[in-house]
């Protein structure tokens, strides 16, 4: 199990020393618009689970939405502080 903040620290690191056969490099590498292909196809899913799918299923859609969405921060640019200041 690991925190929004633990997962952030992850994925930095990850995309600072590009391991290989790391997905999230791969996705880095792809770019803006097919990772925000990715956020949506994830948010369409965590719509149909809640709805349809129960809580378990619910969960996990969400914790594949959040990956996604940091995966298009970094490709972005962006910090945890710039989404933060808008909370
Ligand atoms: N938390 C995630 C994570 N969530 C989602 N994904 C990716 O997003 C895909 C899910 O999208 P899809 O809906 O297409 O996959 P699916 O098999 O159809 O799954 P369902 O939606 O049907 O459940 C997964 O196959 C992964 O490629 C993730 N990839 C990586 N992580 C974590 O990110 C970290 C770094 O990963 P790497 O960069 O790959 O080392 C590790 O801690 C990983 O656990």
């Amino acid at each position: 199990m690991k925190t929004f903040e633990q997962l952030w620290d992850e994925l930095s690191r990850k995309a600072t020393e590009r391991p290989e056969g790391s997905g999230t490099v791969a996705a880095l590498d792809a770019g803006v618009h097919t990772i925000g292909k990715k956020v949506v196809e994830e948010a369409a899913e965590v719509w149909m689970a809640a709805e349809h799918e129960g809580r378990e299923r619910t969960a996990e859609e969400i914790s594949q939405l959040i990956y996604h969405l940091q995966v298009l921060m970094l490709a972005s640019g962006l910090t945890l502080d710039d989404v933060y200041a808008h909370l």
